[in-house]
């Protein structure tokens, strides 16, 4: 028990630590917490919220991996190699698509709704 909570507390630092130190988790999580205030305002169904929340996670979830394979890249190969570089992009590029997705999937959700809200 006591090593689970070692590795819990482990893990939050973790969070922590690329929350303060990445400037795109900073942009992900202010974007994160608009979304769910604007969702609070609105009558949004179970299931929507489901993906919503699916789609803030694998977005967040990405940001730390990129950000670990940065920092794994960096100890790795502290000079220029194509290899870094390769990987240091597609990872890069794997939050872009997820980014991309996310507000794609924010507007179809929040889009309507907010629409006949402004309307009404
Ligand atoms: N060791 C390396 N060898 C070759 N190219 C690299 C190397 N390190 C970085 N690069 C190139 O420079 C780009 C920027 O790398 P950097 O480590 O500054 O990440 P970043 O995208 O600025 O991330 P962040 O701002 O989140 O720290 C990479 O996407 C890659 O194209």
């Amino acid at each position: 028990m006591l090593k689970f909570i070692r590795s819990l507390s482990f893990a939050c630092s973790g969070i922590v630590l690329a929350v303060r130190s990445q400037r795109h988790m900073k942009i992900h999580t202010a974007a994160a917490v608009a979304v769910c205030l604007l969702g609070a305002f609105l009558p949004l169904t179970r299931l929507e919220w489901a993906v919503l929340l699916l789609t803030i996670s694998v977005v967040f979830t990405l940001e730390m991996v990129n950000t670990a394979i940065e920092k794994t890249v960096d100890l790795a190969s502290p000079g220029i190699h194509p290899l870094a570089k390769a990987a240091k992009d597609i990872a890069a590029g794997a939050v872009l698509v997820a980014a991309c997705c996310a507000i794609m999937i924010g507007l179809l959700i929040l889009g309507p709704p907010l629409w006949h809200f402004l309307m009404d």
